[in-house]
């Protein structure tokens, strides 16, 4: 059988901030069917490969490649305090993209947001204003909103930062299940129980792929695993 091709070309991507390269020749392909986890130290620069990842920064040189459609989670969203927007708008905006013009939910929709609170463990906060929710339940209903948009790529900046133990399980049960119904996950993150449970980690050390490892099971190049 013929591997997949990848969801994610970089080849030879260059970053410059002014005088500082925050990547140098990354070349990297990025699989469906996986959770890959980008590690590293500080300034390392993941949270630029992250963006070069989702097409939200133009590298200075090298090209990028993706097949289908992307969602990104970000670690915080700018949401004012003034804006009444509650949990269930912040995950409905998931939909938005499948939705037509006037963005008037179907009952697809409607099903999918409710499918999403409630596999984030959110569902009782849905008429809750998302500025009264705790870090790690916005970072839940952000989740929700990237799960409900059923994208083929799957971006999120250090999901499980500051979160206790149950809602970092919780954020790595979901990601899993992402990639297992076939989408490529990709992850920025310094946690390592996020790390322990990676089908893959790619290390970036200043700006360059230090480390490219697969978990046990999981087979290159296209990571299909021998066992799930
Ligand atoms: N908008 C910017 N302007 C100038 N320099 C930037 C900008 N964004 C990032 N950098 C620099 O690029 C390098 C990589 O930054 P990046 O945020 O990608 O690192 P990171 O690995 O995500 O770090 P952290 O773990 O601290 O989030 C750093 O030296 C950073 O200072």
């Amino acid at each position: 059988m013929p591997a997949s091709p990848p969801a994610v070309q970089l080849r030879d991507i260059r970053v410059d901030f002014g005088a500082r390269a925050a990547l140098r020749d990354v070349t990297l392909d990025l699989y469906a069917d996986a959770v890959t986890v980008v590690a590293g130290p500080n300034g390392a620069g993941k949270s630029t490969l992250l963006e070069v990842v989702a097409g939200t920064r133009v590298p200075t040189r090298g090209s990028r490649s993706t097949r289908g459609t992307t969602a990104f989670v970000p670690q915080r969203a700018g949401v004012s305090d003034l804006l009444p927007i509650t949990v269930h708008d912040v995950v409905a905006v998931g939909t938005w993209g499948r939705l037509g013009a006037w963005r008037r939910a179907d009952a697809a929709a409607r099903a999918a947001v409710d499918e999403a609170l409630h596999r984030l463990g959110i569902a009782d906060l849905r008429r809750r204003p998302y500025v009264a929710l705790s870090g790690g339940q916005r970072q839940r209903a952000l989740l929700a909103q990237g799960v409900v948009a059923r994208a083929d790529l799957l971006l999120l900046d250090e999901p499980t930062t500051g979160l206790d133990a149950t809602s970092g399980a919780r954020i790595r049960a979901v990601m899993a299940e992402e990639a297992a119904r076939g989408a490529a996950v990709v992850c920025v993150s310094h946690d390592p129980a996020v790390l322990a449970a990676a089908d893959r980690v790619v290390t970036l050390a200043d700006g360059e792929v230090a480390g490219d490892t697969l978990a046990a099971g999981v087979v290159a190049p296209a990571l299909r695993k021998t066992a799930r």
